[in-house]
């Protein structure tokens, strides 16, 4: 049994210009001490999926259909009370903005210890005792002392740090991070993801990384599923999707990482815009932005299939595209070229030819 296994989650929102599906029929799981990326661009459906396994979507949201089961349990079933004791000990969230999870007029070391003895049965001194130890383990120098700072007397890299701290402090089975690098610089950008990493393996945490960058998920994930549109399109262990993406669009994400060493400009974006969500176009949701697209992308929706054996949704690494049950005529016509660096391999880019 998965740690987490999310079946067929669909969510709505109910706004003036229609019902906007957000996530739609989205299956994935988790197993326990697995790091699990989840990539795509902005409105993929990403934040919608985490805050789903919160159960914090609000109006005008909606789960509509779906199970969302933690341990065996579906956290769509329980009541409030149950799913309010899981939330933060059992399953910890962090977000983007490291400022918006501290309160700005209580010390960092007291928000710390106060999420301890709420979540478990600590007395004051152990919680603080506790907290010291959590600033020290993700790297805030000096921490007993640190321990007294206000959350603006803090950089943004050791906000961020606190807040890993602070929802590492109940021992989590499952640490949701929603972009929690975006917000800062390269090198501090590196080294959370590596006491993420770390420090996940320490606490034998499951992590669910959320990220519109690639390059973010290669470092540290050990599975990967590519959204776009509210659905999977690609599903794959990291290495795979790395060095041999399937489908189109993780193709596209691709050839906007920035690459290690590589001072050519290489930034781009895959062309157009994500659809709208009320009115998806039909047949392949990506049919419009793809450069491989045919008649029949635009009348057939491709399901997750098998990339080897074009099996429904069964097996290592899946795509959702018409190329892999048969229906295109044409191949997908891109190469992704394999450069040894000094530091570490990393794939190239797209054959010069794509602009995918
Ligand atoms: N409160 C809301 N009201 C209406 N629609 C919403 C609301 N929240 C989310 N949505 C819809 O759900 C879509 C998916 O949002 P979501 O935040 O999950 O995207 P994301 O992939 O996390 O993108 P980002 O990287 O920008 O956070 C949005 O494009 C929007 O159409």
């Amino acid at each position: 049994m998965a740690l987490l296994e999310v079946e067929d989650l669909t969510v709505e929102f109910y706004t003036q210009e229609g019902v906007v599906t957000a996530v739609d029929g989205l299956s994935y799981s988790i197993e326990r001490g697995e790091m699990f990326g989840v990539v795509g661009e902005s409105g993929a459906g990403k934040s919608v999926t985490a805050l789903s396994l919160m159960r914090l979507i609000e109006r005008p949201g909606r789960i509509t259909s779906g199970e969302i089961r933690f341990k065996d349990q579906n956290i769509l079933e329980m009541t409030e009370s149950g799913v309010r004791s899981i939330r933060g000990s059992e399953i910890a969230m962090v977000f983007q903005d490291a400022q918006t999870a501290l309160n700005p007029v209580y010390t960092v070391g007291e928000q710390i210890s106060e999420a301890i003895r709420h979540h478990l049965d600590y007395d004051d001194h152990a919680a603080k005792e506790r907290a010291i130890q959590l600033l020290d383990t993700v790297n805030i120098p000096d921490a007993e002392s640190r321990y007294s700072d206000y959350p603006h007397e803090f950089s943004g890299g050791m906000q961020q740090r606190a807040v890993i701290a602070m929802a590492l402090s109940c021992d989590p089975e499952l640490l949701i991070c929603d972009e929690p690098t975006t917000a800062l610089d390269v090198t501090i950008e590196a080294q959370i993801l590596a006491e993420i990493e770390e420090l996940a393996e320490e606490f034998d945490t499951a992590v669910q990384l959320i990220t519109h960058d690639l390059g973010v998920i290669a470092e540290i994930c050990d599975r990967v599923m590519v959204m776009y549109a509210g659905k999977p399109v690609e599903k794959a262990p990291v290495e795979e999707l790395y060095y041999d993406p399937k489908h189109p669009y993780t193709v596209g994400l691709m050839s906007s990482i920035p690459r290690v060493g590589d001072n050519r400009d290489r930034l781009q974006t895959i062309p157009g815009t994500m659809p709208d969500l009320v009115e998806l176009p039909p047949g392949c949701s990506f049919h419009p932005r793809c450069p491989f697209a045919e008649e029949s992308c635009s009348r057939t929706e491709p399901s997750l299939t098998n990339v080897e054996t074009g099996q429904a949704d069964h097996g290592d690494h899946l795509a959702a595209c018409l190329e892999y049950t048969g229906g295109l005529t044409g191949e997908l016509d891109y190469e992704v070229v394999v450069e040894q660096t000094d530091a570490v391999e990393k794939p190239n880019q797209l054959g010069d030819d794509q602009n995918v």
